[in-house]
């Protein structure tokens, strides 16, 4: 396990598993149309790709780049939008991919701006939603893990741009954050 993780909240293998699930499970539920998943740069990249292999459909996908966190631990509030859609997406179907619900602000901010975009449906997919309150409601259709009030990263996920290569989830030691500079800067994880 990397030095900086206090404890593994969600294994490869378990991740793996789950995104079979999932996969399967949309693949139902969308039987006979054509999806547009919609990642999350940069922290749904790992989900997405594995998502879309587990997905028997046929399947486009696009990016949207949205951020908030910056290098904290906390949501800024401001969700900017760094990169945009290629096309109009009025006569698609999509599934937006999230690798975490935290606060809730960069859903609900890409849901309204999707909506207005007038999609055939809409709907939501997250690895992890958080369990804490949200301060902005939005409805999730489709997650793997609900995970505890804690900074979490790997599998995508962040901590100052680091930590997104871990092959698992893992709660970050607080002391990385806590003042104490990154001891990640110069080091490759370690299993
Ligand atoms: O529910 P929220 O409190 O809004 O948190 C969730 C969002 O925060 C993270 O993105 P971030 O802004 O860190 O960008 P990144 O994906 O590039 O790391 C994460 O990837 C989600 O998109
Ligand atoms: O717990 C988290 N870890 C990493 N990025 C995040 N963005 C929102 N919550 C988190
Ligand atoms: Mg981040």
């Amino acid at each position: 396990m990397h030095q900086d993780i206090e404890e593994i909240l969600i294994s490869e293998a378990e991740i793996q598993q789950k995104t079979l699930e999932l996969g399967k499970q949309i693949s139902v539920d969308y039987a006979g149309k054509s999806l547009l998943l919609l990642g999350t740069l940069k922290g749904a990249v790992p989900f997405i790709a594995d998502l879309a292999r587990a997905i028997d459909l046929p399947l486009e996908l696009d990016y949207m780049a949205v951020s908030s966190y910056g290098a904290s631990t906390q949501s800024s509030g401001i969700v900017r939008i760094i990169k945009d859609l290629e096309g109009p997406i009025d006569h698609k179907h999509i599934l937006i991919i999230e690798d975490i619900i935290d606060s809730g602000l960069t859903l609900h901010y890409l849901v309204d701006l999707i909506q207005r975009r007038n999609p055939l449906s809409l709907r939501l997919c997250s690895l992890l939603v958080k369990d804490r309150p949200r301060l902005k409601d939005v409805p999730i259709d489709y997650y793997g893990f609900r995970i505890p009030d804690k900074f979490v990263v790997g599998y995508g996920l962040d901590y100052a741009q680091y930590y997104r290569n871990l092959p698992y989830i893992g709660i970050l030691k607080p002391s990385v954050y806590e003042g104490t500079k990154p001891e990640t800067e110069h080091q490759s994880p370690a299993e």
